[in-house]
């Protein structure tokens, strides 16, 4: 869908989400901000606190993502919209879809990211393009039992899938 086919009340959301990311740089949080949206309510909201909370993880969409599962008492946000201020970097696109939420909403994008300091466009180039490698090394250790905690995991007939 291209930007200029969001509805009014799209652009209300995605203008909420540019305003909480304005707010938090003021606040002393990284310019990004989110909300989940469900049914036409907003159900939760997140901002950036990587360097708040010391945590690389803290990026808008999963504290929105974690304040909505916490919200509505589940781990599936399948009915929400996830709307950003920018474009899910590669970890929050993953959290969007493990989160099986219905559709991300974004305003800005990678290359916006890039041009204020962050590395959402480099990080993409290492999923994206071939000729990037990553610049943390990821190596396999051969192990017999690699598949341990899988049998323990497929043996459990009470588990609880996600
Ligand atoms: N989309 C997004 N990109 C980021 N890059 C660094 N932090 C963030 C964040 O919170 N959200």
């Amino acid at each position: 869908m291209s930007v200029d086919a969001a509805t009014s009340v799209e652009q209300a959301w995605v203008a909420r989400a540019i305003e909480l990311a304005t707010e938090n740089v003021a606040a002393g949080g990284g310019p990004f901000g989110a909300l989940v949206v469900r049914d036409g309510e907003v159900i939760a909201t997140g901002t950036n606190r990587v360097t708040v909370d010391l945590d690389p993880t803290a990026h808008a969409e999963v504290t929105a993502i974690r304040a909505a599962c916490r919200a509505l008492g589940t781990f599936k946000l399948d009915g929400c919209v996830l709307v950003t201020s920018c474009e899910p970097c590669p970890m929050c696109l993953a959290s969007a879809l493990w989160a099986r939420v219905d559709r991300v909403l974004f305003a800005a994008d990678r290359d916006d990211a890039a041009d204020a300091g962050f590395d959402d466009r480099a990080f993409y180039d290492v999923f994206e393009d071939p000729r990037t490698e990553s610049p943390t090394p990821v190596e396999r250790v051969a192990v017999p039992n690699r598949n341990q905690a899988f049998d323990a995991w497929r043996a459990k007939p009470d588990r609880v899938e996600y």
